[in-house]
């Protein structure tokens, strides 16, 4: 997949088939656009093109330094080479991007910048200043560029849409598993193994403390997690017992993310973690006394050891 960060230095694209979007998770309901596009780029002999934005439009918007993210760009880019996409097109998202007409957006940027032979947009696709284009103005438009127009309905699980606002939701919840089958995959975090209290050795459980390599990334709700782990680059898949908490029963105040690695003793900080989630255990809460909570971790491991040894 080729990535375009300038829009003035594009190439020529042969009968490219574009979609739009943030497609923040890259989940099932974006996958299944995924596939429109391949299938429609292949009867065509044309090249699928995704334009997506960055920063997400929200937080340029509102201001908001608040809007927590599934995917960072980086990881979307991941995500979306896996699908064989042929060309990934970032657009700087401004404030003067966003103040365009609908029908600016649609004839200065999109027709004349990619003169599209097909457009394949979700059902309740928006553009333009304060979203007021749509699939009806696409619908006008239509004839007169020559673009054939493709529309995605709803794609349905459990009877609710597919979107990355319920995902977020489902991880602030706790519920992974829910976020793993809309999203296609489990949700993971990736970071660096930093210094914590030391406490953990002590404990018999040593535990690396993850800091986040991106701050807008969503962290799932406070609790213990059963996780699958890997340090470094390509490293092997390791089993792993998680908590996010403030570490009550050590009257802690600020969020931890930290993760017993099963069958494990080396030396990692500095190094590159990753964790994904497999399953939600317990909620995380003050014990009486250490030994408690030792007791209490002992079980965490040997349950994060069954969930994640399931075939
Ligand atoms: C699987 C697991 C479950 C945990 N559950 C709790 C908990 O319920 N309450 C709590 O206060 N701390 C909990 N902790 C955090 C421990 O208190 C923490 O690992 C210990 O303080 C060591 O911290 P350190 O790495 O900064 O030294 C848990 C840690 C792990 C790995
Ligand atoms: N099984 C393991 N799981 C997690 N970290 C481990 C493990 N074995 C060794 N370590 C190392 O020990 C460190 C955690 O020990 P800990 O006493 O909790 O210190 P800290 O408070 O700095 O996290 C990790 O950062 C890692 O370098």
């Amino acid at each position: 997949m080729q990535v375009h960060r300038d829009l003035k230095k594009l190439p020529a694209f042969r009968n490219a088939v574009i979609t739009i979007g943030t497609f923040d998770g890259v989940h099932t309901g974006h996958q299944h656009i995924l596939q429109q596009l391949q299938e429609a780029a292949h009867a065509c002999n044309g090249e699928t093109v995704i334009i997506t934005f960055d920063p997400h439009p929200r937080e340029v918007l509102a201001g908001d330094k608040t809007v927590r993210l599934l995917t960072t760009l980086e990881e979307k880019i991941e995500l979306l080479a896996h699908w064989g996409i042929h060309h990934l097109v970032v657009v700087p998202f401004t404030r003067e991007f966003s103040e365009l007409s609908a029908t600016a957006y649609l004839e200065d940027f999109l027709i004349s910048t990619f003169r599209p032979h097909t457009i394949i947009i979700g059902y309740d696709h928006r553009f333009g200043h304060n979203r007021e284009g749509g699939l009806e103005l696409l619908e006008a438009e239509q004839e007169k560029y020559g673009f054939r127009l493709l529309e995605i309905p709803q794609q349905v699980i459990h009877d609710a849409a597919v979107s990355s606002t319920r995902i977020r939701k489902s991880l602030q919840e706790g519920d992974v598993r829910l976020a793993s089958e809309l999203l296609g995959y489990p949700y993971f975090l990736q970071g660096k193994v930093v210094h914590g209290d030391k406490m953990g050795r002590k404990l018999g459980f040593p535990t690396a403390n993850i800091s986040l390599n991106d701050y807008r990334k969503l962290i799932p709700a406070q609790g213990v997690y059963a996780v699958t782990v890997s340090v470094g680059n390509g490293g092997a898949l390791l089993q792993g017992a998680l908590n996010i908490g403030t570490r009550p029963t050590f009257n802690g105040s600020e969020l931890r993310i930290e993760v017993f690695i099963l069958d494990f003793d080396r030396e990692i900080y500095d190094a590159a973690i990753r964790v994904d989630f497999l399953e939600y255990i317990r909620s995380d809460r003050r014990f009486d006394s250490v030994e408690a909570l030792v007791m209490q971790m002992k079980n965490d491991v040997e349950q994060a050891r069954a969930i994640s040894s399931r075939p």
